[in-house]
Formats: structure tokens, C-alpha cells, sequence
């Protein structure tokens, strides 16, 4: 009914006329002129009606001739017809009652019980009712249409049992069900039955009371839901409702993240990011390492410009490192320089930084990313290395390379201003027979003992020079008169003839020396050092212990070199040289898998003489291109016999010199010689030192790339005494490098020579070259060498150089020595190494430590101590404070550059603050102990110590 049309539309269905006239006047009765009755007297015709015209109510008799009331509105409702039904009948019935309501008749009413009164009462209620009934309809189905098209995946489910009711289609997309499958589902259906507990969210935030879960979809899908429920009432029924909110990718998004995180956080790289957009550019994020690296905290960094690592006032050797930076910045292109960069602490280091710019999806940069190397540690090797190109390792003294390059400048400055020079060749009397009966600790005391006397001599523009065994040269220059050289000599007989005292022993030392001077018009300094040599030469002849002036007529002497030179010929060229091979030892399996051919002259009056006294004279002359090729040739044939005799994978090391490799038609020599003995070319390793190739042409880089491309073998041989870089020796196309014995010899004490040698065997594995030591005489050098995994031993300690015959028996005898089998068992069980001078204490110790099982090492001595260390894998070393040689703190502080990863323990009765101290700062200690100890705890703490032993060692 609605208010502009007041008239009540009754439609009334009935068979009876005579009740339709009473209706009628009931209606008018009780509502005058309000209602507008329309009579049909059949089921067919009154639903007709119905879908034909508007009513506002219809009532219906039970009895339709044939037909029922309750089959019409049954049909209507079935129909869509929404109009409210009231029910007439003859008599009342509750049954029937029951049944209209069932149905949706609003109304039963009993004929002729009725007056107009109730009737329109009752027809008011009925409409009222469907009003409501419409309103509720047209609520619920938007509340459905919320559920239906929510974006967020939701599902309604009973409580109990979980039986699905409804699924909104932003769930049924994201699970993959069609509408069909919902009523068949149960909310238990959606989780990964594979699984148990609960995801991990990493860290993802949810909502309160809600939890993630993991899910599947129908075609098998994981999902990581995060679910939330709610209980809720629908129509008299208790619901849940689910809101299923997928984080499967927001989840995965934080696991990369944080993974990158964690990467960089981790790089052993520092790295730094700066925003490009800012002015200035500040640093917006920098990594653990870049801390570690420059002292820096994140924080003090944080907002400034990472200028403030080039120092203040800013280093000048970096302009050209920064204009690089600078012109990348302003190309956008990433850049890779070296700069040196300071620490907080003020301590320079170099860092090799890479630069790179970050754009957004527009193409603009962003920001800028710095990756930093500290490469200190290898700049120092190569700048250590670099000194040691030019200066003798054991004196410290400038050696001959740097020796020619000053008497140069000196004879330059003399001409300039006229002035002389002078040169002191001075060979010591007897120096030979010290080193060979009192050895060559005692003999190299005494060398450094000279050495230091010669320079307290000498004015601070003058040189001193070691230029071989225990030859010394003076170089005076800026003379007003060459004859005052003849003051100098005096001095230095007198100064090198006081006694020499090393440790108990005194000796007396005479030398012989050879002067010559120059006004600097001299065609090399050469020429100059070996007329002082000839003088020399002659002061011997005189006696010793004396000095003689270079004289023209000594040049003639210089016939000897002459007479030596055809001598060799004739060696050459009647094959009086022969062969002697040296082996080389897989440090891993004991087995020699090389050998170095070294060349030896039987000479007829002077005996077997050195190849380092030959074979210089040789390259002067240029005789070493015939002898060259005669050892390649020899080593060539030899090696195959060795392979016949069944030793198939040895390789032969064949010193090349520089004058030979510069040959044009050196590849072809080497090809012939593989050719003609039929070794294979992988057999065949040429030795030549780094000089040969990085003081020439690329034709000789050349030679070098033809010569691997055979599969020849190269070898960097002496690496250490040349230019040494190891950056430079990349670009060679070489497989080995050789590490010079006089790095070797004091490998075990001198931590400095430690360093380098552990320093050069880690920078060539990475760069994939193979390391062998040259000079390994002791068993302790070799098993120092072998834990630092150096790759091939040569030297006394295995063999000294032999014949060919000797070396297939020494082949046959030692080929397979298995020295690296032993090792093994050894490094799995923990050691312990104790040092005390007192015996009893030693004693005393092993009794407590014994019962733990630790295989326990000791001595007396400093010096037994480092050699036990070098032959030993040792974790825990226990040392006393108070020792004659250096304190416990010293020896602990070079135990550990030598041998890094032991764990350092000072177990004193004494107290020096200060060195302690000092020692723990540098971190050569791990535990201070005193005496007397309580032996429970003393063993608890060694405990503890193999154990932080075992948590420093690399994870496998
Ligand atoms: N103190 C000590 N020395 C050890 C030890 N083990 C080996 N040696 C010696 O060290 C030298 C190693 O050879 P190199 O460095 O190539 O040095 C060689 C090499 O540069 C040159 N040479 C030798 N044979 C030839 C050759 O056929 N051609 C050329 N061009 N040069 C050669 O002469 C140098 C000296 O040769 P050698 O007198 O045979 O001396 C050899 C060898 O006998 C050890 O444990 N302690």
C-alpha cells in the first residue's frame, strides 16, 4: 500500500459467489470506500491475476472447486509472486493452520467466524508483514553481495565441524574452487596436510588474534595464509567467519631481503652506499666490515661525505685515483681505483674500490654503491718484495742491482762537479772455512756484524753493498781526490780486523780489498766494480790481509776470464758438461713428480765448478744460447728415459736464461728438442726468473703464450728476489712460481720471512699458480711448508742434485715416500706444547696434563721450541715468562705471526705489566696464568682452549 493511493487492492480467490458478496460487504463495512475488491472464482484464473495486476493482498480459499488454496500459493510463491496470502476456510483446522503458515500465508482465517473488523485487521498485518519480509530480503542480499565481492578472501564455516557454508570469490580465485565444490568443502581442507606448525612469518606483522598458516591450493600450491576468525550469528546460526589474507609473496619478498642483507652484512667486503640525490652526497648505509676496516662506527659516519677517508689534509697520491672517481661520477659509469685511504686511527691502508652507480626505473641514478678491498696486507708483501729486489736479505745492504744504480748517479754528480769516485771491493780472508766449520748461523752473524761496521764508517751519501757470499763494496763518492779513498781503506782493514765476539765464540777476520777510482768518465758502473774486483783479486795473490789499486795492467788478468771463456767453449762443444737433476717433493703424498736439471762443468784443473759462476760468465758472452740448448736438448732425453723406467708423470725444470728467451727462435728450439726425444711437451717446465719477462718485450709475452699453448710448463724461478709483483706476475702466462731460498732458511724464526712466504703461497693459489720452495734443508722447514700448503719441496732436506743414474735409483728408492700420510693422524689429535727453562716445572706440567690425553710437547729452550712448532700440528702452547733467550709475551707475540691460529697461554711467576699487557693488546695471548697453579683449573682452562681452538678453525 503506499500513501498516494489510500485504496486497499484485495483480490480475492473463491468458488463461492455468495461468499465473495459477503467478503465484499464485510470490507465495506469495516473500511468504507477504502478497498477495491477484485473476485476470481478459479485457481487458473486468480493466478493470472496475480502476475497480471498489483494487489496488495489476496485472499484465498482452501476449496477452489477441484483445486486447493494452499496448491495456489504454493505455485504463486514458486512463480516469484510476492503478494501476502491470507488463508480462507470453512472451519478451522491447526493442521491447516500449520500447513498455510509453512507456506507463507500470512493469515488463516475461519469463514463466518470473522467480522469486516478482523478481516481488514488481518489483511493490515499481512501486508505489514511482507513489507518487513522485502526490507529483510533486500538487506540480506547486499550483505551477500559485500561477502561475495569482497577483495579480501574470506569463508563462512560452521563452528564445530568446520563444514563450509559459504566462500566469497576472492577465496574460491585464490584456492582455485569452483562455487559447485564450496558445500562439499570443510575449512580443514584448505591447510597443507604435509605440514605441521606453524610458518615462519619472518617477522611479518598480523593482525591481532590472527595467525599464518600454511595452505595448498586444489592444484597443489603453498600458500602462506594469514587467518583470522570470528564467530558470528546468521539467521538464528552460530558462524565463523574466516578472512584468509595471502603473504606468500610479501614473505618471500622479506626472505630475499633480508637474505641481501645478510649477504652484504656479511662480505668480507666493506661497502658503503651513498645518495646521489643529496647534496654532497651522503653516505645512507655502511656494512659491519667497512667498520671493521676503517674504525669507524655506522654511526659517526652516517650523513657525510666519504671524503673524510682520504685523510686530512688529503693525501696527494690519490689525485689521479679521484679524478677518475670524479669523472665516472659525472659520466654515471662505474669505476674501479686504488686508493690510500686513512683508518680513525690516523693508519693509512689501501683500499681497491669499486664504484657503481644504482638507477631507479626512470634510468636516473639514485645512489652510489662502493665496494672497498683492504689490500694492505698485499702491498706490503710487494712492497717488501720490491725492497728486496734491491737490497741483500740478511744485511739489509743494497745489493749489486742497486749498487750499479748509485755508483751511476755518483759518476754523474763527479763529472758534473768534478769530483772522483771510488769504489772498495772487499772480499773477507777466510770466510769459507767459518762458514763451513763453525756453521752458517756463526757465519752469518758475522756478514751482518761487517755489514754494520762498513756503514759506521762511511759518510750518509756513500753506499755499502753486499754483492755476493762475503764480498762487500764501498762506493765513496763526491771525492776532492780519487787517492782519498786510499784514507777509507785504512779505516775499514782496521775496523773489520777488531774481533768479532758471537755468543762464546771470538773470532779474528782479515780482509782483502781492491780500490779503484774515476772522474766519473767510465762507460758503465760495471766497469767499475770490476776493476776493484780485479784489485781484489790481486790483494789475495799479495797474501790477504791487504789492499792494491786497480791497475791497467790488471785488465790483463782479465785474460783469465778470457781463457775461462774458451775453456766452456770447448766444454760446449766436446760435451765435458753434464747434467745433475734435483727433485722436487709433493708435499702431499712424498713423491717426487719433478726434477731440475742443473748444469755442471768438470773442469780439467779447477774441479766441478758452480753453474753460478759459469753460466754469467756464459750469458756475457753469449755462449749460454749453445749451453742452453745442449741442457734442454740433455734434459729432454734423460726425462724420457726416466719415463720408460716407468716414472711417466715426471716433469723436468730446465733454467732458461734471459738471453735465451729473447732468441727469436727460441720456440723453435724448445719445439725441435721435444721433437727429436719425443718428451711431451706437458713434461717440460721452463724456469726463468720474473725479470726475463717483465723487464721486456711483448714479443717475449708472446714466445711465452706460444710456449704454453704447446702445453709446455713455465716457471717463475728466484720469486722474491726480483720485482715480485704479484699483480704484474697475473698477466704472465706462467703455472708455477719457485719461492727463493733465502726466504726459506729462517722461514721457522724470522716471522717477517714467515709472512711473506705463507703471503705469496695464498696470493699464487689464487691466482691458480703452483708454489715450490727452493732450499728447504730441514725437516722443520718442510713441515711448516706442508700446513701451509705450499705445493713442491726442493732441497737438501730430500736430495742434493745427482747424476742421472743416481736419480732413477733415488726414484726408484723414494718415489713413494708418503711423508704427507703421517700428518693426518697428527693434526687430529690436540697438542700441547710447553716451554719452560725449568725442567721441573716441564715435569710437573706434562704429570697434570697427561691425564687429559693431549699428546704433550715441551722443551727448554726458545729456539727447540719454534722447531717444534714448524715440525708439529699444535693447538695450545703453554709458555713460561721468565726464559734466558726473550720473555714468554715476545715469544708468544712471533709464535704468533708465524703460526696464527695457536692458542697462546703465559703461565708465569712473575708479573711485567707492561709486556703483558702489551701482548694481550696485540692479541699474542689468550690467558695469563700464574704459578703455582691449581691443577683442576689449570686443566679446565686448557680445555677450554682446545676448545676456542676448535671454534676459530674454518667450518668444512
Ligand atoms: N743452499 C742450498 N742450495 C740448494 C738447496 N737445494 C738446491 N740448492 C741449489 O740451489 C740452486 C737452485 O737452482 P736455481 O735457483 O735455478 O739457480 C741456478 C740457476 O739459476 C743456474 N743454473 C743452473 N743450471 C743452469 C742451466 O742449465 N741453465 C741456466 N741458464 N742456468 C742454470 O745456476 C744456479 C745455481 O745452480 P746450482 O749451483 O746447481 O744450485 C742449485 C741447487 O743446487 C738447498 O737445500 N740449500
Amino acid at each position: 500500500m503506499t500513501m498516494t493511493d489510500p485504496m486497499l487492492r484485495v483480490l480475492l480467490i473463491e468458488d463461492d459467489e455468495d461468499d465473495y458478496l459477503i467478503t465484499e460487504d464485510l470490507l465495506a463495512e469495516a473500511s468504507p470506500g477504502k478497498t477495491r475488491l477484485t473476485w476470481h472464482n478459479c485457481l487458473d484464473d486468480g493466478l493470472a491475476a496475480l502476475h497480471r495486476e498489483s494487489f496488495d493482498v489476496a485472499l484465498v480459499d482452501l476449496r477452489l472447486g477441484p483445486d486447493s488454496g494452499l496448491d495456489l500459493i504454493q505455485q504463486a510463491k514458486n512463480e516469484g509472486i510476492t503478494t501476502p496470502f491470507i488463508l480462507l476456510t470453512g472451519q478451522g483446522d491447526e493442521e491447516l493452520d500449520a500447513r498455510a503458515v509453512e507456506l507463507g500465508a500470512a493469515d488463516y482465517l475461519v469463514k463466518g467466524r470473522i467480522d469486516g473488523h478482523a478481516l481488514l485487521r488481518s489483511i493490515r498485518y499481512a501486508i505489514d508483514r511482507a513489507v518487513a519480509t522485502e526490507d529483510l530480503a533486500s538487506s540480506e542480499a547486499q550483505y551477500r553481495l559485500l561477502f561475495e565481492n569482497n577483495p579480501t578472501p574470506m569463508c563462512l564455516a560452521a563452528p564445530g565441524s568446520g563444514r563450509m557454508n559459504a566462500m566469497n570469490e576472492a577465496a574460491r580465485t585464490l584456492y582455485g574452487v569452483v562455487l559447485e565444490e564450496v558445500a562439499g568443502l570443510n575449512i580443514a581442507d584448505l591447510a597443507d596436510k604435509s605440514l605441521t606448525g606453524a610458518p615462519d612469518g619472518d617477522g611479518t606483522v598480523l593482525q591481532a588474534g590472527a595467525g599464518l598458516e600454511c595452505h595448498r591450493t586444489r592444484d597443489g600450491r603453498k600458500l602462506i595464509v594469514e587467518v583470522a576468525s570470528q564467530n558470528i550469528t546468521i539467521g538464528h546460526h552460530e558462524l565463523a567467519l574466516f578472512t584468509l589474507t595471502d603473504k606468500t609473496a610479501q614473505i618471500e619478498n622479506t626472505r630475499q631481503l633480508k637474505l641481501l642483507q645478510r649477504c652484504i652484512e656479511t662480505s668480507s667486503n666493506g661497502m658503503v652506499v651513498a645518495d646521489a640525490r643529496a647534496a654532497d652526497m651522503p653516505l645512507v648505509y655502511v656494512n659491519p666490515t667497512f667498520e671493521r676496516i676503517t674504525g669507524y662506527t655506522a654511526a659517526e659516519v652516517l650523513g657525510r661525505n666519504c671524503r673524510f677517508l682520504q685523510g686530512d689534509p688529503p693525501d696527494d697520491s690519490n689525485m689521479q685515483a679521484l679524478e677518475t672517481i670524479h669523472r665516472g661520477l659525472a659520466d654515471g659509469e662505474e669505476v674501479s681505483v686504488m686508493l690510500r685511504n686513512y683508518r680513525k686511527d690516523g693508519t693509512p691502508f689501501w683500499n681497491d674500490l669499486y664504484l657503481s652507480p644504482i638507477r631507479n626505473e626512470r634510468n636516473e641514478i639514485t645512489h652510489y654503491v662502493g665496494v672497498q678491498n683492504d689490500i694492505s696486507e698485499r702491498k706490503s708483501i710487494e712492497h717488501q718484495l720490491a725492497y728486496n729486489s734491491s737490497h741483500d736479505v740478511l744485511t739489509q745492504l743494497p745489493n749489486r742491482t742497486l749498487l750499479e744504480d748509485r755508483l751511476t748517479q755518483a759518476c754523474q754528480f763527479a763529472r758534473r762537479y768534478n769530483r772522483h769516485v771510488g769504489v772498495l771491493f772487499i772480499d773477507l780472508d777466510g770466510f769459507k772455512l767459518i762458514n763451513d766449520s763453525l756453521g752458517h748461523r756463526i757465519g752469518d752473524q758475522i756478514l751482518i756484524e761487517v755489514a754494520r761496521r762498513l756503514k759506521e764508517l762511511v759518510r750518509s751519501g756513500d753506499t755499502v753493498a753486499r754483492v755476493s757470499g762475503d764480498e762487500f763494496v764501498v762506493a765513496l763518492s763526491g771525492l776532492t781526490h780519487g787517492s782519498d779513498a786510499q784514507l777509507v781503506v785504512e779505516q775499514v782493514m782496521s775496523t773489520l780486523a777488531n774481533p768479532y765476539r758471537i755468543g762464546d765464540v771470538t773470532l779474528h777476520l782479515t780482509a782483502s780489498i781492491g780500490m779503484t777510482e774515476t772522474d766519473g768518465n767510465i762507460s758503465s758502473s760495471a766497469e767499475l766494480i770490476q776493476q776493484a774486483d780485479l784489485a781484489m783479486y790481486q790483494a789475495k795473490q799479495l797474501g790477504r790481509n791487504t789492499w792494491q789499486w786497480f791497475e791497467e795492467a790488471m785488465n790483463s788478468q782479465a785474460s783469465y776470464r778470457v781463457k775461462l771463456r774458451n775453456q766452456l767453449q770447448d766444454a760446449i762443444d766436446n760435451h765435458a758438461l753434464t747434467l745433475y737433476y734435483q727433485p722436487m717433493i709433493d708435499s702431499r703424498t712424498g713423491q717426487a713428480r719433478s726434477v731440475e736439471a742443473l748444469v755442471r762443468w768438470e773442469h780439467p784443473e779447477l774441479g766441478l765448478v758452480s753453474p753460478a759462476d759459469f753460466v754469467p760468465l756464459a750469458e756475457e758472452t753469449g755462449q749460454i744460447i749453445a749451453l742452453g740448448e745442449w741442457v734442454l736438448d740433455q734434459a729432454c732425453r734423460d726425462m724420457v728415459k726416466l719415463h720408460a723406467a716407468g716414472f711417466r708423470d715426471c716433469s723436468v725444470g730446465v733454467n732458461i736464461s734471459p738471453v735465451q728467451i729473447r732468441k727469436t727462435d727460441f720456440l723453435a728450439t724448445v719445439k725441435r728438442a721435444l721433437g727429436e726425444s719425443g718428451l711431451p711437451a706437458q713434461a717440460l717446465d721452463l724456469e726463468m726468473v720474473e725479470s726475463a719477462v717483465i723487464n721486456d718485450t711483448s714479443q717475449v709475452v708472446d714466445t711465452l703464450h706460444k710456449l704454453r699453448e704447446l702445453g709446455v710448463q713455465i716457471s717463475i724461478d728466484d720469486f722474491g728476489t726480483g720485482f715480485s709483483s704479484l699483480t704484474y706476475i697475473k698477466q704472465m702466462p706462467a703455472n708455477r712460481i719457485k719461492i727463493d731460498n733465502s726466504f726459506i732458511k729462517e722461514v721457522i724464526k724470522n716471522r717477517s720471512d714467515a709472512a711473506i712466504t705463507r703471503g705469496v703461497i695464498s696470493m699464487a693459489h689464487h691466482l691458480s699458480l703452483e708454489v715450490v720452495a727452493e732450499g728447504v734443508e730441514t725437516e722443520a722447514q718442510a713441515n711448516f711448508l706442508r700446513r701451509n700448503q705450499c705445493d713442491l719441496l726442493q732441497g737438501y732436506a730430500f736430495s742434493r742434485p745427482m747424476p742421472f743414474e743416481q736419480l732413477t735409483e733415488y726414484m726408484n728408492l723414494h718415489g713413494h715416500r708418503g711423508a704427507g700420510g703421517s700428518d693426518n693422524a697428527e693434526e687430529e689429535q690436540k697438542t700441547v706444547l710447553l716451554l719452560d727453562d725449568e725442567v721441573n716445572i716441564i715435569k710437573a706440567l706434562t704429570r697434570t696434563l697427561r691425564r687429559d690425553g693431549y699428546r704433550i710437547l715441551s722443551s727448554t729452550n726458545i729456539s727447540e721450541a719454534f722447531t717444534l712448532l714448524a715440525e708439529n700440528e699444535v693447538q695450545v702452547i703453554i709458555s713460561d715468562q721468565r726464559m734466558p733467550e726473550m720473555s714468554g709475551t715476545e715469544f708468544l707475540s712471533q709464535v704468533k705471526a708465524i703460526h696464527p691460529h695457536t692458542v697462546r697461554i703465559v703461565l708465569s711467576g712473575y708479573t711485567d705489566l707492561k709486556s703483558v699487557t702489551e701482548a694481550i693488546n696485540q692479541g699474542a695471548i689468550y690467558k695469563f696464568l700464574t704459578k703455582p697453579w691449581d691443577e683442576k683449573q689449570l686443566r679446565e682452562h686448557i680445555r677450554q682452549a682446545f676448545k676456542y681452538h676448535a671454534n676459530m678453525q674454518p667450518q668444512a
